[in-house]
């Protein structure tokens, strides 16, 4: 893939851009299997491709310039916004949405935040795009300056958008580098984006984790449960469940399926999705996953863990490795601490893994491994 920002260095996000894809792809594979060491009884399957371009849902673009000219993209090394509102990552549904909200800003006089004079409102514009192509708008302001007028320019930008479906107002008025605030302000009736993958309907609202690539987290979903329906578990937890992606192709009405996060808005998000699907053997609740697994008095037959990028962490590795746990599958977006947990469980012994590019352009990648308990 060839990107003009990379080319005339506005834009160095892509450090893999302009290698051949294969060549990305064997790459990491390299990387990861190095990570996880010699294993004579690991199974690999061929890795989960992705489209070499408009494979993320999501855009974050960082919003400076003016009101009349705001720019949508980064922030440069030296402090400088650049627009990259052609970046070739985001489908062109996403794209699209760009320029409207462009115009959006300048509309309600929504002032973007700069960063070194600590003035304005708008810090970033968080663009949200499903599978059936509806769209999630998500404002993050400085204060509620500029809420009403947003408001009242609203039926605007849902004209020129029929798309969209959700728009918020996420309110981080701290001046340091966290994307996003605990405070939401839904503007719309319908507060949920729904993602519909594999025939599964999902709910995604605001606040909550969803993963980048479509494409590729529907493999993932798929593959895990290809494997806890071959292991046929009667209990399965799903840790660090999000909107409920695994514990949702898991459930099939006949086992018990728990789902845990942190995140009251994902799991407000994955209670709906378990509602309308009536799956009654499911439940999801607010909680840190170690704190709920050292804590339940009672252990499942399967566990799934989907950590963010620090791992799932020595406390909750070394319950699994003292638990009567026997099979625990790990879907990891960061293999460095995969492998320190792993090294951290030496009795849960990985059989099958796979990559899965859901970064493209990017040394990153995902990876599910299958672990099975030593006899
Ligand atoms: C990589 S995401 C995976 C989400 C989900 N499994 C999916 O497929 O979309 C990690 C999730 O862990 C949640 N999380 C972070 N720390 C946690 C903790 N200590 N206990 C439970 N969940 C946590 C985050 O809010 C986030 O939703």
């Amino acid at each position: 893939m060839q990107c003009s920002y990379f080319d005339a260095e506005r834009c160095r996000s892509c450090t893999w851009m302009g290698q051949p894809y294969a060549a990305q792809v064997a790459g990491k594979e390299e990387h990861c299997r190095h990570l996880l060491g010699e294993r004579p009884d690991l199974v690999w399957s061929s890795a989960v491709t992705s489209a070499e371009q408009g494979f993320r849902n999501k855009a974050k673009m960082v919003v400076t310039g003016s009101v009349e000219d705001p720019a949508l993209g980064i922030v440069d090394a030296d402090g400088v916004g650049v627009d990259l509102r052609d970046c070739g990552l985001y489908p062109e549904g996403l794209r699209s949405t760009f320029p409207v909200l462009a115009e959006f800003v300048t509309a309600a006089a929504i002032q973007p935040y700069d960063i070194v004079r600590r003035a304005g409102e708008l810090k970033y514009l968080l663009v949200t795009q499903s599978p059936d192509g509806e769209l999630m708008v998500r404002f993050v302001l400085r204060s509620q300056e500029a809420v009403a007028r947003i408001r009242k320019h609203l039926p605007v930008l849902l004209g020129a958008l029929p798309l969209l479906r959700v728009v918020s107002v996420n309110l981080q008025p701290e001046h340091k580098a966290v994307l996003e605030g605990e405070r939401e302000i839904v503007l719309t009736a319908q507060d949920t984006l729904r993602m519909r993958l594999n025939g599964i309907d999902m709910h995604l609202r605001p606040q909550s984790f969803f993963q980048t690539n479509t494409e590729v987290a529907a493999a993932l979903y798929r593959q895990a449960r290809d494997w806890v329906d071959e292991l046929a578990p009667s209990s399965v937890w799903d840790l660090y469940c999000g909107v409920g992606g695994f514990a949702l192709h898991c459930a099939d009405g006949s086992r018990d399926v728990t789902g845990i996060e942190t995140s009251a808005e994902a799991v407000t998000s994955a209670e709906t999705s378990r509602r309308e699907a009536d799956l009654t053997r499911l439940d999801f609740r607010v909680g840190d996953a170690t704190a709920f697994a050292v804590g339940a008095g009672r252990e499942p037959d399967l566990v799934i863990v989907n950590p963010p990028r620090r791992g799932i962490g020595p406390e909750l590795s070394r319950w699994l490795e003292g638990s009567s746990v026997d099979r625990v599958i790990y879907s990891s977006c960061n293999a460095t601490s995969l492998a320190r947990d792993l090294a951290a469980m030496p009795s849960l012994r990985p059989r099958r893994a796979r990559l899965l590019d859901m970064f493209p352009q990017t040394t990153h990648y995902e990876v599910v491994t299958l672990l099975e308990r030593a006899a």
